[in-house]
């Protein structure tokens, strides 16, 4: 009896003393740490819209996005930074190009001076980390992939693949591209008058089957569950973007949860079909980006291996980021060659020079392609896929003139960099491809002012992929139909992780 009396004030003070260090860790999160970090940046002059308790500033982006993507743009107009982005756009107005805000309760610098955004990309010490993503986003591209390893983890990994992506692998994989590209050409043969097509719908189910193809040895038909799982997912994750994130909230039972755990797992079977019937099919494997990380898995070297849960994880990685960046660039490169007919018809002549009317284009034909070439710079540079990106300070730093305290999350506004008067001219917000007539790197005042595949380490490892898949359907589509805008396209970019048009693409194809 006497224990029992002693017991109970005890355990009733171990309670207390959990209870009250539990609600002094939410006071520093939700209270204090937004109080000291507003008061660190003030100091050096930056400002930005008041922190609201628990969810920072999310409420104003989702009310100043909604209102945003109901309006319709120009279709001359490629001033579109204030469409997508209408929060940056009016804390651009109101605090200065840097500025602070808060998602949720981290805390978000935007940068757009192109020294210190490449500082921070080639930066090689660590010091600048992949930023912190919802743990839903795992489900879609994999926690143990390419785009958010860090560390030995990263090296080894990239050290992998990036054999996948050598020329000479390329060369191999221009061979299937075409083949790809001929697939749709067919399905588009009974057009024989003008005829108006859907062309990001076109390109997205393109794009998918090249990505299977190239890289995994599958086809869309194969890959199509994975394609249309990850569709699902990516919708699901988006719309999490909306909600503050409480931490651990991943693991209750609600709703979107049980779909998103069910959808992960279909996706998890669908990949990993293509990897087990790859596993009994080949005695090598094959030197596709599959083969190659299968090889890895029985190197005698230890450093250089990969487990099949990292494959299986990279495996989504390339499927997400090899297909929906680069419809999205045909897409607007379509969308701006069927507005400025002129350029449409320069691109065409080249190509019947460079490559004839019927031929197949091959690997020795892009590099002769040069005003393609800078058509699908100025895209990048105007319609950048991946419009905006970021890094996470990993301890207090300095940069340039500022003083980032750890845990700050540092934002690029890639689209509003690429149109920025002072780099690239007056006549920056045109369609002007001729500005890359001697190379990119003198396109602007600053060397490595088009950031579209990011610089320095994490550099877009598909980038050549991503370029000559480009060239290869362009050509192609070029050597047979002429393009015009269809009446029905409404001008409205919008971030949906990538750069998507809202409404699609509608286009008039008139056979040649
Ligand atoms: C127009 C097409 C593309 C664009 C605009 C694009 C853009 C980018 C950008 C900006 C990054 C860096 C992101 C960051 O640093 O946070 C990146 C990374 C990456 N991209 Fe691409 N990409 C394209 C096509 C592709 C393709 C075709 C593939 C694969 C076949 C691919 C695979 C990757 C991977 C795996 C990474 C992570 C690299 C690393 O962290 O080491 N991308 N891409």
């Amino acid at each position: 009896m006497e224990l029992i009396i002693l017991i109970n004030p005890i355990l009733a003070l171990l309670v207390l003393l959990f209870v009250v260090s539990k609600m002094f860790n939410a006071f520093i999160i939700l209270v204090w740490q937004p109080f000291v970090m507003t008061r660190r940046f003030k100091k050096q002059g930056i400002s930005g819209p008041k922190y609201r308790f628990l969810y920072g500033n999310i409420d104003e982006i989702n009310k100043m996005k909604r209102e945003s993507y109901l309006s319709v743009l120009d279709q001359n107009s490629n001033d579109i930074f204030p469409r997508i982005f209408p929060h940056y756009q009016k804390w651009m107005s109101l605090y200065g190009e840097t500025f602070l805000y808060w998602n949720g309760t981290e805390p978000m610098l935007c940068i757009s001076e192109l020294e210190l955004v490449k500082q921070i990309l080639s930066n090689k010490s660590g010091f600048f980390v992949k930023s912190k993503i919802r743990p839903e986003f795992f489900k879609l591209v994999g926690m143990k992939g390419l785009a958010f390893l860090e560390g030995v983890d990263w090296v080894r990994h990239r050290r992998i693949l990036n054999p996948a992506f050598s020329i000479d692998r390329l060369k191999i994989m221009t061979k299937l591209m075409v083949e790809c590209t001929l697939r749709m050409l067919e399905e588009w043969s009974d057009v024989k008058r003008e005829q108006k097509k859907e062309m990001n719908r076109e390109f997205r189910r393109l794009t998918a089957d090249i990505i299977a193809t190239a890289a995994f040895g599958s086809s869309y038909t194969e890959g199509i569950e994975v394609f249309r799982t990850q569709e699902e997912l990516k919708k699901c994750c988006v719309s999490c973007l909306t909600d503050v994130y409480i931490p651990g909230t991943q693991y209750l039972p609600t709703p979107m949860n049980i779909r998103i755990w069910k959808l992960d797992r279909k996706m998890k079977n669908s990949v990993k079909k293509i990897v087990d019937s790859r596993l009994q099919s080949k005695q090598d494997y094959g030197d596709d980006l599959l083969g190659i990380m299968l090889k890895s898995c029985e190197s005698e070297r230890n450093e250089r291996k990969l487990s099949i849960e990292e494959i299986i994880d990279e495996c989504k990685t390339f499927f997400f980021a090899g297909y929906e960046t680069n419809s999205n660039l045909l897409t607007w490169t379509t969308m701006l060659l069927s507005l400025h007919q002129d350029w449409q018809e320069k691109l065409r002549d080249e190509v019947f020079e460079e490559c004839g009317k019927d031929t197949k284009p091959d690997s020795d034909t892009f590099s002769k392609l040069k005003l393609m070439n800078m058509v699908f710079l100025e895209s990048l540079r105007l319609y950048a896929p991946v419009s905006l990106f970021s890094r996470d300070a990993s301890k207090d730093l300095t940069l340039g003139h500022l003083k980032i305290p750890k845990g700050t999350t540092i934002f690029f506004p890639l689209m509003k960099m690429h149109c920025d008067k002072a780099i690239w001219g007056s006549d920056a917000d045109k369609f002007n491809p001729l500005r890359f007539e001697n190379g990119v790197s003198r396109a602007a005042t600053h060397p490595n002012a088009l950031l579209a595949f990011s610089m320095g380490p994490r550099v877009c490892i598909g980038q050549n992929f991503a370029m000559i898949e480009a060239k290869i359907v362009l050509t192609m589509i070029l050597q047979r139909f002429r393009l015009s805008l269809s009446g029905e396209y409404k001008h409205a970019p919008v971030d949906y992780l990538t750069l998507t048009p809202q409404y699609g693409l509608p286009v008039m194809l008139q056979p040649l």
